[in-house]
């Protein structure tokens, strides 16, 4: 590696915050503007740096090359039913965003209904939420550009695929509903910004407070929409409003961050629909009654005959369980389904009528079943493998469901289920193939290992079929422990290209703070405990040694998001341990998350610096306040150095605003390198920033593959492996 020449960035030692009487400094406050020149250069300069080291990674043409051809396969999502019409999405294998079809029947010529590749030369407006009418007419969808949480709703007319004049914007954070009359849709809002500012929607950082619910009238302008809800007092609270599946029911959901609880309030909508044009001169909101108003738990909508609802719920029971209640007489909820001893209840989809397909996590794998919706009793096991059900899809008036099915090494299986057969099968309706892709030649286990407190984390494994374990094999450790979200087996053509032409065994650590094993190991993974996180990715990476995988030159850790925090704070605290990180838009300042867009959401798993107790758990491990020379620390230290680190971020990310990557760029520039003479800091510590794109959602394949190549040449180079052939 040439010797490398960091940017120096200026350092503002007069920006200093006084938390709780503790003086923290924050000499690069400066780069939390992503309009300043100043910030602007900064980006320059480390997006060069960042090129001269990618043109001395020799394996990133072969992976861009390998990883592009083995994605152009074609893929397709569940198809689902509307009217007597069938709607699906899918790519050919190269198209920058997939394209949505329609058809008549499942055997009928299938035709294209919206292609957002026509949307943008450069294929980077992508289709967000979606919805159709129940009539099958409509098609309401939301369109983001650049990869931003801030969309634009359109409206288009199925039969002749003519779009209507509606454009609702300053839309995020929503779903959309309709009423079954196809009047129009409830949707979630945001005041319009300031006036003044040529905003670039999406680069801006500014704080997303009193969201709303409206309902628009198909052919009108945005400014006659209705108010139906907003509570100004609590101006950080979010809003989701469902019509039931019978079309009488507005369900209010209201959520006060991350966390899964919501309030559930109703409305019954055949009492107002034929008047909701009244409320447009009136400013009173829809008359909501309160089911529930604590934040207490989750009430997932399943079915409802008349006022009998079925939800499913986390309330006293971590790993969830199925209720009925009548909404209109609340004193009584019934269990349906019980709270299972060891596996996560995940979703339920009420069909056939009168029954419910459930699917559970039981240690990080999936199992179906048939259940009766009203006793909750056990029809049917539906088989399927070891992995991931990614996508369920039908009514409850319909007697076939439509199953997606992915794992490590299955690219991916639709099965169609029909229910009126005495046994139901599963049968493949499509089946995901990708050329040249020989799943015999891997293998995959599950291995459970030991956390600094005895917890035992499952890890995934995958590897080429055989390998000695000789602590010879690059590795490359995922995880991301928060937000009650699971990392469940999934197919993944650039991991598969790392391990069949670089020799490395992936692998996925189920750390806490995620929802494998329901609340109880999120909040096992939250708060106070947030630390524990931490010390199952490091047990997981040192099992990785001990039992003869790798060794922590050719370990690699790799996170996104929460997961981007993960690993920043993994290097602070064992930066022995590792030879390459890659943390992608990762929570880097602990103490400020909240001040931007919808950060002030995430305090539900991290706490927040306002509250001094909080500040004390966040300054321990926040990455950007615990960068320290490795080498300075003790002295069996001496050698130590970070591992070659690699943060990616993007102009346009506003879930998780640049900023976050970019002081902690800096930060570790300055205290490892350039603040240092001959520093023993030779591993390269670089910026990825991307621009015209986002948090993830919605990126174009093209901006897939090329990320995929810059990222794992670097770390090929890094833990000096080379290209198989
Ligand atoms: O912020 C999140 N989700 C959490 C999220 O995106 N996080 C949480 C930490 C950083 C980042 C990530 O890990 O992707 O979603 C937006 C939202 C909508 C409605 C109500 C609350 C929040």
């Amino acid at each position: 590696l040439p010797v490398l020449q960091y940017p120096i960035a200026r350092r503002d030692e007069s920006v200093v915050d006084v938390y709780h009487g503790v003086p923290v400094a924050d000499p690069y406050r400066w780069l939390e503007d992503p309009d300043a020149k100043e910030v602007k250069e900064f980006v320059e300069k480390q997006v060069t740096l960042m090129e001269s080291i990618l043109k001395t990674c020799e394996t990133r043409e072969d992976l861009g090359r390998t990883i592009k051809s083995l994605f152009d396969h074609p893929r397709f999502s569940t198809p689902y039913k509307k009217e007597n019409k069938y709607f699906y999405s899918h790519n050919s294998g190269l198209q920058a965003q997939d394209v949505l079809y329609v058809q008549d029947g499942l055997e009928e010529e299938a035709e294209v209904l919206l292609d957002p590749n026509g949307l943008s030369e450069d294929g980077t407006v992508a289709l967000s939420a979606m919805s159709i009418s129940e009539d099958a007419k409509y098609l309401a969808y939301s369109l983001s550009a650049s990869g931003s949480d801030w969309v634009t709703i359109k409206v288009m007319r199925i039969d002749d695929k003519a779009t209507e004049p509606d454009c609702l914007s300053w839309v995020k954070f929503s779903s959309i509903s309709w009423t079954h009359d196809g009047k129009g849709f409830f949707y979630s809002r945001y005041p319009a910004p300031k006036e003044g500012k040529d905003l670039d929607a999406g680069t801006e950082t500014n704080i997303n407070l009193n969201q709303e619910v409206r309902y628009h009238f198909l052919g009108t302008d945005q400014s006659d929409d209705i108010l139906c809800w907003r509570d100004p007092d609590n101006p950080k609270w979010t809003f989701s409003a469902q019509v039931s599946e019978d079309g009488k029911y507005l369900l209010l959901y209201t959520h006060e961050g991350c966390d899964p609880v919501e309030k559930l309030y109703y409305c019954d909508l055949s009492a107002i629909q034929h008047e909701l044009e009244g409320y447009r001169e009136r400013n009173d909101m829809l008359p909501f009654i309160k089911l529930v108003d604590d934040f207490e738990a989750l009430y997932t909508y399943v079915a409802n005959d008349e006022s009998e609802f079925t939800f499913l719920t986390n309330k006293n029971a971590p790993k969830q369980k199925l209720i009925r209640v009548n909404i209109k007489e609340p004193g009584e909820w019934v269990d349906v389904i019980p709270e299972s001893e060891r596996d996560v209840l995940e979703s339920a989809n009420a069909v056939n009528g009168s029954q419910v397909l459930v699917s559970y996590l039981s240690d990080v794998k999936c199992v179906l079943q048939l259940r009766d919706l009203k006793t909750g009793l056990l029809l049917h096991h539906l088989p399927i493998d070891i992995g991931s059900v990614d996508g369920i899809s039908c009514r409850r008036k319909d007697k076939e469901v439509f199953i997606s099915f992915t794992s490590f090494l299955t690219p991916g299986i639709i099965y169609k289920c029909n229910l009126d057969s005495e046994v139901p099968e599963m049968k493949i309706f499509r089946e995901i193939v990708v050329p040249g892709f020989d799943r015999a030649a891997f293998e995959v286990k599950q291995v459970f290992v030991s956390s600094k407190d005895g917890t035992k984390i499952p890890m995934f494994i995958v590897s080429k079929k055989g390998i000695q374990l000789d602590g010879s094999h690059p590795s490359l450790l995922y995880g991301y422990g928060g937000f009650n979200i699971n990392i469940t087996p999934s197919f993944s053509v650039r991991r598969l290209v790392l391990t069949r032409h670089l020799g490395v065994v992936f692998c996925i650590a189920n750390i806490r703070g995620g929802g494998e094993y329901g609340e109880e190991w999120h909040k096992a993974g939250s708060l106070s405990r947030k630390q524990n996180c931490f010390d199952d990715f490091i047990a997981s990476a040192e099992y990785l040694v001990s039992a003869g995988y790798t060794q922590p030159n050719k370990l690699c850790i790799e996170g996104g998001s929460n997961g981007g925090l993960l690993v920043a704070a993994c290097i602070n605290q064992r930066p022995d341990l590792f030879g390459c990180a890659l943390a992608h838009v990762g929570v880097m300042d602990m103490l400020r998350f909240h001040k931007f867009t919808i950060g002030h959401a995430w305090t539900s798993d991290y706490g927040c610096s306002d509250k001094e107790e909080e500040f004390n758990w966040l300054i321990k491990y926040s990455p950007l306040h615990n960068v320290k020379r490795p080498w300075e620390q003790t002295d069996n230290q001496k050698s130590i150095q970070y591992p070659s680190t690699m943060l990616l971020t993007a102009d346009h990310d506003d879930r998780v605003v640049p900023l976050h990557s970019l002081k902690l760029l800096a930060t570790m520039q300055y205290v490892l390198c350039t603040s240092v003479v001959n520093s023993p800091q030779t591993n390269p510590i670089v910026g990825r920033i991307d621009s015209k794109a986002g948090h993830g959602a919605g990126r174009p394949t093209q901006k897939l593959i090329d990320e995929a190549a810059d990222m794992y040449s670097f770390m090929a180079k890094m833990l000096g492996i080379s290209w198989i052939n």
